[in-house]
């Protein structure tokens, strides 16, 4: 049963003609910074862990059993996306988001306390634990997206927000950096300096997002904006049963298991050139920790740029064609990943190659988002980008990017490696490319116009 608090808020009746689009633009802008703010602080909380790490090792904690700790992080955040997806979508975002920011800020201040780093088994619950709170961010921004926004403009505004991620990623280092400064323990600056920031973002989150127009006294977007999606009709206002997401429209969706199988590989390319950056520039091209520094982050802020010149191409140039667009991109991400590899003796060339991949992987796991965005009904929104989701880090990341690419690398060598991460760009394209034809009709259906009270 839903908690009470968490329904989706009831819709209110309409505002006087005059008043509506003032309202909409205002709310739109409103909504839109709700959930940019609300998704950068949960990426304040998400892998503090990971920084903590060489401290535990300091402490004494073996280093595979801490990274066994953090994979709970991946495995949980994984099914959350998708479980928590489902919920969601019948949830009022307005209260969905901040309370899973407020959840993953409490135990991200626990771990952070002597008793969350008192053993292993600990550490792995609480990363779980943060893990599956995690999964409560991207479904209601997905629903504000899709409810707040028309299909045509949300390639250019959800690269917008995409970058939201990063910026709440980048931040991270630096505040901890500072919090160790000023509150004088590593705890403190790692964990307790975001979580405090993290609940004043929650409350922002509170103050700022609103769940549907409706709710407000607005048209939905699809009558304010005059676009309308294939098979749109008044009843796509209705909110659905679990059942009636999971099962008539994400698990029996061919087009989205195309897209979800997509994404395993998209991340398995996005996780697998990341994670393993620091240790391949450093044993295999001798780098010092500075200069691998420096290209890691590199490529989360290339992410930025690269990201709303793909949501614009896609929008502007390709017509709401998402697939094509992850295709060419998944093209030039294979043939930066070749001269990653096969350069040997060029630092610049390196940067240049990281800088470049870290460009292009974010268009194609922004836009496979934002097909399955498009390709649901939005009232299933979430849930179905939850299943893109779980696909992206179960498999692709937890399972394919950090145990097999590391098995494959410790025991068969680098180029067996970037075998895998170049396998992963083709099956990507050619999983996408089988929603090919399915958006085309999906775009021509778009300019017959299908009128509702
Ligand atoms: O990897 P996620 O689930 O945090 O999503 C990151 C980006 O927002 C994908 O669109």
């Amino acid at each position: 049963m839903m908690i009470n608090f968490l329904k989706p808020a009831a819709h209110k009746p309409s505002l006087d003609n005059e008043a509506i689009d003032p309202t909409y633009k205002k709310l739109r802008l409103q909504v839109f910074i709700g959930i940019f703010v609300g998704y950068a602080g949960y990426y304040l909380v998400r892998k503090n862990f990971t920084l903590a790490m060489p401290y535990l090792i300091e402490m004494g904690f073996d280093k595979g059993d801490l990274g066994l700790a953090l994979s709970a992080n991946a495995i949980a955040y994984g099914f959350s996306k998708f479980l928590m997806g489902g919920v969601s979508d019948r949830s009022n975002a307005r209260f969905f988001l901040p309370l899973g920011l407020i959840l993953s800020a409490l135990i991200t201040f626990l771990i952070g306390t002597s008793a969350g780093i008192s053993s292993i088994s600990t550490m792995f619950i609480l990363q779980f634990l943060i893990g599956w709170f995690q999964g409560m961010g991207w479904p209601p921004c997905g629903r504000v997206m899709t409810h707040w926004f028309s299909v045509k403009e949300r390639g250019t505004k959800m690269a917008i927000w995409n970058v939201a991620h990063n910026v709440g990623g980048g931040m991270v280092g630096a505040m901890t950096a500072y919090g160790i400064l000023w509150f004088g323990s590593w705890q403190a600056g790692i964990f307790w300096f975001p979580a405090v920031v993290a609940i004043l973002i929650s409350l922002l989150g509170l103050l700022l997002i609103r769940d549907t127009p409706q709710s407000c006294g607005l048209p939905p977007i699809e009558k304010y904006r005059n676009e309308y999606p294939k098979n749109y009709s008044a009843s796509s206002e209705k909110e659905l049963s679990a059942k009636e997401i999971f099962f008539k429209y994400v698990l029996n969706n061919k087009i989205l298991w195309y897209i979800a199988i997509a994404n395993a590989f998209v991340y398995l390319v996005r996780y697998g050139v990341l994670d393993w950056a620091p240790t391949y520039l450093k044993d295999v091209k001798g780098y010092d920790i500075k200069e691998v520094g420096w290209a890691y982050s590199a490529y989360e802020w290339a992410a930025i740029p690269g990201t709303l010149i793909c949501g614009w191409l896609s929008d502007k140039i390709f017509k709401g064609r998402r697939a094509i667009t992850t295709m060419i991109y998944m093209v030039l991400v294979a043939l930066f990943v070749v001269i990653y590899w096969k350069n040997m003796d060029n630092r610049l060339l390196d940067s240049i190659a990281l800088i470049a991949i870290g460009f292009l992987i974010y268009g194609p796991v922004m836009l496979i988002g934002v097909q399955a965005l498009d390709l649901a009904p939005k009232k299933a929104a979430g849930t179905a980008a939850g299943l893109t989701g779980f696909f992206g880090y179960f498999f692709g990341t937890a399972i394919l990017a950090n145990i097999v690419m590391g098995y494959v690398v410790e025991h068969l060598g680098w180029d067996w490696g970037f075998f895998i991460l170049l396998s992963a760009c083709a099956l990507s394209f050619l999983f996408i490319a089988f929603t090919y034809k399915e958006e085309q009709y999906l775009i021509k259906q778009e300019k017959k116009v299908v009128k509702i009270e």
